[in-house]
C-alpha cells in the first residue's frame, strides 16, 4: 500500500494532521495534471462562450466588458495613485519656492480619479445586472434541452442514483448550480487575469521612469515580495486543510458531557431519570481535572497559526514593505524617496491580493472544480439516451388480444441493496395472452418488482423478458406502455389539478370539452371518486408545490423578519385539500379507468390498490377492473384474493423473489402448499 503523504504534529492537547499541499500538482503529483484539467476546460470554455455568443451576444459583451473594466480599473487606479504622488511632489517643491496654489492638472487627476471610482461602482452594478440577465437567457436556452434529457432518461432516471445526482436541472443556472458557477468562475478568472496583467504593465512602466539603479532596487524588493507571498504559509500547516483529535480523556469526556447537557434532544430522558443535578457535578469534576486548555474545537478548527519567523518575514514584507523600501533609502539615487516609498506600499497591496487571486483561482483544485461545473454542463447533454437509440416500435397483436409473456431466469436486484438481498431471484414464468393472472405471495416476496419488470420500469440484472416473442428491452419504451394500464401500489398524484391529472393519463386526447367531461366523470363514476370530486371539486390542487421565496443569510442578507414571512406564506402558499388515504386510492383508480377506458390498453396490471379500502370497496374496484379486461392480458397484485380466486386463469404465488407455485386454483388447493396456506389463512380455515 502507497504510504499517504501525512504529517502529524502536538498543538496543546490535540494531534494535528494535515496533507503537505501540491498547490499545483494534482493527485497524481505532476504538474501536468493542470495543464491537462486546462486543457480539457479550454474546450469546453469554447463551446460555453460559443452558446452564449449565439444567445444574447450583447448582454454578453456587455457583461465582458464591465468584466475587462473591473479587472484593469485597480491598475488604472495604481497609475492614478503614481500621478497623484508626482504632481504631489511637483507641487511641494513649488512650495518650497512660495508659490502656494493647487495646480489645475491635480484638480484634474484628483477629478478623473473621483470620476474612475464612480464609474466602478456603476460597472460593478451593470456587470452584476448582466450576470443575471446573462444566466437567464441560458436558463431559458437549456432547460428545455435538460427536461428532454431528464424525460428521455425515463427510467434510468429513477434507478442510477449517481447519474441523478450528476443531472444538469432546473437550478444549474441558479446560484450554486454549475451553469452559474461556470459563468462566475470564467468571469473571475478573467478579472484576476486582466487585473495582473494591467497592474504589472503599470508597475513596469512606473519602474522606467526611474534610474536605472532605483529601477534594480525596487525591482529587487518586489521580487522578494513575490517569494515571500508564493512561500510563505497562511496558517501552521502551510495553508493546507487539517484534522485534528486529542486522545486526552478529561476533554473527550468532558466534550460529551456537554453535547448531553446542552442538546435538547438528551433533555426529557435527563429529566426523566433525575439526573440534571449529578449531571452538573460531573461536569465540574471533569472540568477541573481538565484544566485550562488554550484552543477548544472551534477556535482550532479556524485558528492555526503559521510558525513565528514566516509570521515576522510575511509581516514585514506584506504587511510593512513601507518600512522594508526605507531601508533601502541610503542607496538609493532618487531625490523623492517618500514619493517612491508610499507607490512601493500601494504596489505591493494591490499587486499582493490580485497575486493571491491568481492563485487560489488557477490553483489545482479549483480549475478542477471549475471543470467539475463544465462537465456537469454538457457531459449529459453529449450523452446519447440508450432508450432513444431504441427504434424498434411496439405494435399490438390483433383486435382483442392482450399481451403475452415468456420471463426467462430474470434476476433483479435493486442498486444499492448487498448481493444477499435479491429480489428476484431467477423467475421465469410464461403468461399467455389475454389471461387473467393473481399474483399472491407475503411481503416482500417480490410480486411488486416483478410487475415492474413485465412493466419495463426495471431491467433485469440478467435474464430476459419476451413480449410477443421479442425481447422487450429491444422495443422503444414509450410504444409498449402506450398499450399499458398500471395502477401502481405507490402512485403519485401529480401538483396539478384533479382534472389536469386525470387528462394526463392519456396523453393524446382530442375530443371536445363536453366529451372529455362525460369520460372524466365516467372514470371518477367506476373509480368511486365522486364524493372526493363533490368536495373539492375539479380544479382542486392536493399538493401544490412551495415556493422557495427568501433570501439566505450569510451572503449579506441578515435574519428575515417574522412578519415577512407571515407575507410570504399568505401570498405564495397554497393550502393542500385534505384527503383520507381511501379517498385517494379511489381517485387514482379513477385515473387509472380514465387510461383504461380511453387507450388501447392490452396488458393491464393493478397492484394492491386497495390497503385504504373496506373490504366491499375493495371488491368493487377489482371487478370493474375484471369488467374491463377484455381483449387485455391482466395481472392483479392483492392480499385479499378469496373473491377473484376462482376466477382467475393462473394463479402465481411467490415467496421470497422466487416463484414457489403457479396454476389454477383447485390444482393449487390440492398442492396443499404455500398458497392454500395464503388461501386458508384468508378464509379463516385453521390449518391441519
Ligand atoms: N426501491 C427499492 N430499493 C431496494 N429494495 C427494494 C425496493 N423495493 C423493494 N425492495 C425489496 O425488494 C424485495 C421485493 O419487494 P417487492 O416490493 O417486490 O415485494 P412485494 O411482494 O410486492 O411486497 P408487498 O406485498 O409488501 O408489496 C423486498 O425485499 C424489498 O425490500
Amino acid at each position: 500500500m502507497v504510504a499517504l503523504p501525512v504529517q502529524v504534529f502536538k498543538w496543546g492537547i490535540f494531534n494535528v494532521a494535515y496533507e503537505p499541499p501540491r498547490r499545483y500538482l494534482g493527485p497524481d503529483k505532476s504538474p501536468l495534471t493542470l495543464l491537462r484539467a486546462l486543457f480539457e476546460l479550454s474546450t469546453y470554455v469554447w463551446r460555453f462562450l460559443f452558446d452564449i455568443l449565439r444567445i444574447a451576444p450583447s448582454v454578453f459583451f456587455i457583461y465582458a466588458a464591465s468584466t475587462a473594466w473591473l479587472g484593469s480599473i485597480t491598475a488604472i487606479s495604481l497609475h492614478m495613485t503614481c500621478l497623484i504622488l508626482q504632481q504631489i511632489e511637483a507641487l511641494a517643491r513649488e512650495k518650497a519656492h512660495k508659490m502656494p496654489y493647487v495646480p489645475i492638472e491635480l484638480i484634474v487627476t484628483i477629478s478623473t480619479w473621483i470620476a474612475l471610482v464612480v464609474a466602478s461602482v456603476l460597472m460593478k452594478r451593470l456587470k452584476e445586472d448582466k450576470e443575471l440577465l446573462l444566466c437567464g437567457h441560458l436558463r431559458a436556452h437549456f432547460l428545455p434541452s435538460f427536461a428532454k434529457l431528464s424525460l428521455s432518461a425515463d427510467i434510468k432516471f429513477i434507478h442510477d442514483q449517481s447519474a441523478r445526482r450528476h443531472f444538469p436541472n432546473s437550478a444549474s443556472f441558479s446560484e450554486g448550480g454549475p451553469g452559474w458557477n461556470l459563468l462566475k468562475g470564467l468571469a473571475e478568472r478573467s478579472q484576476a487575469l486582466i487585473s495582473f496583467i494591467s497592474e504589472s504593465v503599470v508597475v513596469y512602466l512606473v519602474l522606467c521612469q526611474k534610474t536605472l539603479w532605483d529601477r534594480w532596487l525596487l525591482g529587487g524588493l518586489l521580487g522578494l515580495f513575490f517569494l515571500v507571498l508564493i512561500f510563505s504559509p497562511s496558517n501552521g500547516v502551510s495553508g493546507a486543510g487539517y484534522t485534528f483529535w486529542t486522545t486526552n480523556h478529561a476533554f473527550n469526556r468532558l466534550h460529551r458531557l456537554y453535547l448531553i447537557i446542552f442538546d435538547p434532544k438528551f433533555r426529557e430522558t435527563l429529566a426523566k431519570d433525575g439526573l440534571n443535578e449529578s449531571l452538573y457535578h460531573e461536569y465540574r469534576k471533569c472540568s477541573s481535572n481538565l484544566g485550562v486548555v488554550k484552543s477548544d474545537v472551534i477556535t482550532l478548527a479556524c485558528v492555526l497559526p503559521p510558525s513565528w519567523y514566516w509570521a515576522v518575514l510575511r509581516s514585514l514584507v506584506l504587511d510593512y514593505p513601507m518600512a522594508l523600501c526605507a531601508l533601502i533609502l541610503p542607496w538609493s539615487s532618487s531625490p523623492f524617496l517618500i514619493t517612491t516609498i508610499v507607490f512601493f506600499q500601494s504596489v505591493t497591496n494591490v499587486l499582493g491580493r490580485t497575486f493571491e487571486r491568481l492563485q487560489r483561482v488557477f490553483d489545482q483544485r479549483s480549475i478542477s472544480q471549475l471543470l467539475a461545473h463544465a462537465q456537469a454542463l454538457y457531459r449529459p447533454l453529449d450523452q446519447r439516451n440508450e432508450s432513444q437509440r431504441k427504434t424498434v416500435q411496439y405494435s399490438p397483436p390483433g383486435v382483442k388480444k392482450g399481451m403475452d409473456f415468456h420471463v426467462r431466469d430474470v434476476t433483479f436486484r435493486y442498486q444499492g441493496s448487498t448481493a444477499g438481498s435479491t429480489a428476484l431471484k431467477k423467475i421465469s414464468i410464461t403468461i399467455p395472452a389475454n389471461s387473467f393472472v393473481l399474483l399472491v405471495g407475503s411481503n416482500g416476496s417480490g410480486k411488486t418488482t416483478l410487475l415492474k419488470l413485465i412493466g419495463g420500469l426495471l431491467e433485469p440484472n440478467s435474464g430476459e423478458i419476451l413480449v410477443g416473442g421479442m425481447p422487450l428491452a429491444d422495443f422503444e419504451p414509450l410504444s409498449v406502455r402506450k398499450h399499458t394500464t398500471f395502477l401502481m401500489q405507490s402512485e403519485e398524484i401529480y401538483p396539478m389539478s384533479l382534472r389536469e391529472n386525470l387528462l394526463m393519463a392519456i396523453p393524446d386526447f382530442t375530443l371536445s370539452k363536453e366529451e372529455i367531461q362525460e369520460k372524466i366523470d365516467e372514470a371518477v363514476q367506476i373509480g368511486g371518486a365522486m364524493q372526493l370530486i363533490d368536495r373539492v371539486g375539479y380544479e382542486a390542487i392536493l399538493n401544490p408545490p412551495t415556493i422557495l421565496a427568501q433570501s439566505l443569510q450569510g451572503c449579506g442578507n441578515g435574519i428575515i423578519g417574522e412578519a415577512a414571512i407571515r407575507e410570504l406564506e399568505r401570498n405564495t402558499l397554497q393550502r393542500s385539500a385534505p384527503i383520507s388515504s381511501g379517498e385517494r386510492q379511489r381517485f387514482l383508480a379513477a385515473r387509472s379507468f380514465m387510461r383504461l377506458l380511453n387507450s388501447d390498453t392490452r396488458l393491464l396490471m393493478v397492484d394492491e390498490p386497495t390497503s385504504g379500502l373496506d373490504l366491499v370497496a375493495e371488491r368493487n374496484l377489482f371487478e370493474e377492473f375484471y369488467r374491463r379486461s377484455d381483449g387485455k392480458t391482466t395481472i392483479f397484485v392483492t392480499h385479499r384474493f378469496g373473491s377473484l380466486a376462482k376466477q382467475a386463469d393462473m394463479i402465481v404465488c411467490m415467496k421470497n423473489g422466487e416463484i414457489v407455485e403457479a396454476g389454477r386454483h383447485d390444482e393449487l388447493m390440492r398442492l396443499g402448499g404455500e398458497y392454500a396456506g395464503l388461501y386458508e389463512a384468508q378464509q379463516g380455515i385453521p390449518r391441519a
